[in-house]
């Protein structure tokens, strides 16, 4: 087989020279992704790099302005709306807030995109759920109304919710964020623990150095409205790129800039403010 076929086919999303950005403003230029099936990758970026920008190419949110961006071997760009749609139900998209519905019980919550998008029988459903609500730690909290649950049970039942229509890709929006040290241990393990047992692949948001290197097997890093690094995690813990040692140590000097960049339509307001540039 030729290796540019094979490439492809074995590539649940691909970013190939793209770039992204809002009306005028470019946030992110010449952005190369790979994502693979059985691969838990982490991007990763100071605030404002573009993550979330990311996140919302991959799911067709947006559309690049440059380049291609292909999920399951379709490019996103040319999908009509019922090939976006089937391309989106193969995604499990598990945002920061993973507003459960506060009228239904766990159970309800969790069987909800299967009641929504299939036909499967209720027997179906029950094994389904209770299967998905087990990996999570789950099951026996099903009968539970949401407000009877936890801050950080609410996260793992929207991860059941996330995952019961056996997604090839998972997208986490900030995975640990707010998460006590416990709950951030179990919160990778189960991703690392989903990934291999559905053979999905997982893609993570996250400011968190040390959980995300744990797990992870490849790490993007953004900034400066680029692609910085990436590799292995062990790849990237051993650069003396002063870039990627300033995020992984926390610094608060070094290339990554804490003032947000002064743009035209910055200056052009600040004139019409009245104020000097
Ligand atoms: N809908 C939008 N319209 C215009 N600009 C936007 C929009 N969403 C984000 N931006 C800009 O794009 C840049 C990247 O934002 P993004 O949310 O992708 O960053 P991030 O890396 O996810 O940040 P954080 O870690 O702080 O959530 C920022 O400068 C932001 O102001």
């Amino acid at each position: 087989m030729n290796p540019e076929a094979s490439s492809a086919a074995d590539s649940l999303l691909l970013f190939k020279d793209v770039t992204l950005g809002y009306g005028d403003f470019t946030v992110l230029a010449g952005i190369d992704i790979d994502v693979r099936r059985g691969q838990v990758v982490a991007m990763m970026g100071g605030s404002g790099s573009g993550k979330t920008t990311l996140l919302r190419a991959a799911t067709g949110q947006i559309l690049p302005k440059q380049g291609t961006v292909t999920a399951f071997g379709e490019n996103i760009a040319a999908a009509d709306n019922n090939k976006l749609r089937a391309l989106r139900q193969r995604m499990g998209v598990l945002f920061q807030q993973g507003a459960l519905f506060t009228d239904l019980n766990v159970f309800e919550n969790v069987a909800f995109p299967l009641r929504e998008h299939t036909q499967v029988s209720e027997a179906q459903i029950i094994e389904r759920v209770l299967d998905k609500l087990n990996a999570v730690g789950l099951r026996a909290a099903a009968h539970l109304s949401i407000s009877e649950i936890s801050g950080g049970m609410a996260r793992r039942v929207a991860l059941a919710r996330a995952i019961v229509l056996e997604p090839e890709l998972i997208l986490y929006d900030e995975p640990f964020a707010g998460l006590d040290p416990i709950s951030l241990g179990i919160t990778a393990q189960l991703i690392r623990g989903l990934t291999d047992t559905l053979n999905c692949a997982s893609v993570l948001i996250t400011h968190d150095v040390a959980e995300s290197f744990a797990i992870a097997d490849q790490v993007y890093m953004v900034g400066q409205g680029k692609l910085l690094a990436h590799g292995r995690p062990d790849d990237l813990s051993s650069s003396a790129d002063p870039y990627i040692r300033q995020f992984l140590n926390g610094e608060p000097d070094g290339p990554i800039a804490f003032h947000y960049p002064e743009t035209p339509a910055f200056t052009a307001w600040l004139q019409r403010q009245g104020g000097k540039p």
